[in-house]
């Protein structure tokens, strides 16, 4: 490891507490494509997923993949259009998409986990039709909204020993049936629906920031609803806290928007006083540490 997490944490009596809070927690990581890097920075995020599991936490991995897809679809000479941060999805599309997140990326985040020892699960969200959707505006073609969710194939795994690692591409309502959910809206699905200790939501800034460029490390939902309503959080950040704002009305307890290209940045968020990037939860405690 380039780093020592325990350091990060500054003592071990630091991280105790947090290791002991989080045995059996469920932790959801939304792994975005921009966050990825290149195979160390993958080998770093898949180090961290590997240890949140041999501390005892049952992490599951959901991942993005856009700029890959971007990829392919130049390669082949298939335009994309973008409306409200999802992609218009034409059948041609689809088909790329399921292509490169089941295929490529899913499989080079399992091979990544499995290098660091763990035992990861790739599966997408159509496998034991995990994930079940409706179109979610007919502008934009095959993109899904998921209306149905079947988490037991995840609680399986994890409770197995395994790690699941779940590309965004779902079934539909209807027989024969693809749709490309946007990573965020499926992380944040599968999370409502497995009641997730924590949402982590990796992306490519520190995390939501003010007026002034500051991270805000707390908020609350009306307070996000607040920074929504007079711009300061705009483009891609909206559908994330949206995201973020329905997975907590659902039941899980923390999201965690953070920087992904952070060295240790899970192990930071879950084991430091301090966190790392903004959480989002219904009622912030009183008391520091402002992480429990
Ligand atoms: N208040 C804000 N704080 C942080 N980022 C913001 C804010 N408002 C808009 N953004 C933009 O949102 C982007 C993150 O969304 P996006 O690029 O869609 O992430 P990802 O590709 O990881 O899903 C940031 O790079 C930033 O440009
Ligand atoms: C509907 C929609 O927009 N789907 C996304 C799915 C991948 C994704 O969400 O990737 P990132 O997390 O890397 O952005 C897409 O087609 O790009």
């Amino acid at each position: 490891m380039d780093r020592d997490w325990i350091a990060t944490a500054r003592t071990l009596s630091e991280a105790l507490p947090y290791l002991q809070r989080y045995t059996g927690a469920v932790v959801v990581v939304k792994f975005g494509g921009n966050a990825m890097g290149d195979d160390d920075a993958m080998a770093e995020f898949a180090r961290d997923i590997v240890l949140m599991k041999q501390v005892g936490m049952n992490p599951v991995v959901v991942h993005g993949g856009g700029p890959m897809i971007n990829e392919m679809l130049a390669k082949l000479g298939i335009k994309s259009d973008w409306v409200r941060g999802k992609r218009v999805t034409d059948k041609a599309t689809v088909e790329v998409v399921e292509m490169i997140l089941s295929g490529l990326v899913n499989k080079r985040i399992v091979q990544a986990i499995n290098d660091q020892g763990g035992r990861a699960v790739g599966i997408s969200g159509k496998d034991d039709d995990l994930m079940v959707c409706e179109a979610d505006d007919p502008e934009l073609g095959f993109v899904g909204r998921p209306v149905e969710m079947n988490v037991q194939v995840i609680r399986d795994l994890y409770s197995a020993g395994m790690i699941p690692v779940i590309a965004p591409v779902a079934t539909g309502v209807n027989d024969n049936e693809t749709f490309n959910v946007n990573g965020d809206t499926a992380a944040g699905a599968i999370a409502g629906a497995l009641q997730a200790d924590r949402l982590l939501l990796l992306t490519d800034v520190a995390g939501v920031k003010d007026k002034a460029g500051e991270v805000i490390t707390n908020m609350t939902p009306d307070e996000v609803q607040g920074l929504i309503a007079d711009g300061t959080i705009s483009g891609g950040m909206i559908p994330k806290v949206e995201t973020a704002l329905k997975a907590v009305k659902e039941g899980v307890r923390a999201v965690v928007i953070l920087d992904g290209r952070v060295a240790n940045a899970c192990l930071l968020e879950l084991f430091t006083e301090h966190g790392a990037g903004s959480m989002i939860r219904s009622t912030m405690p009183k008391v520091k540490p402002r992480r429990g």
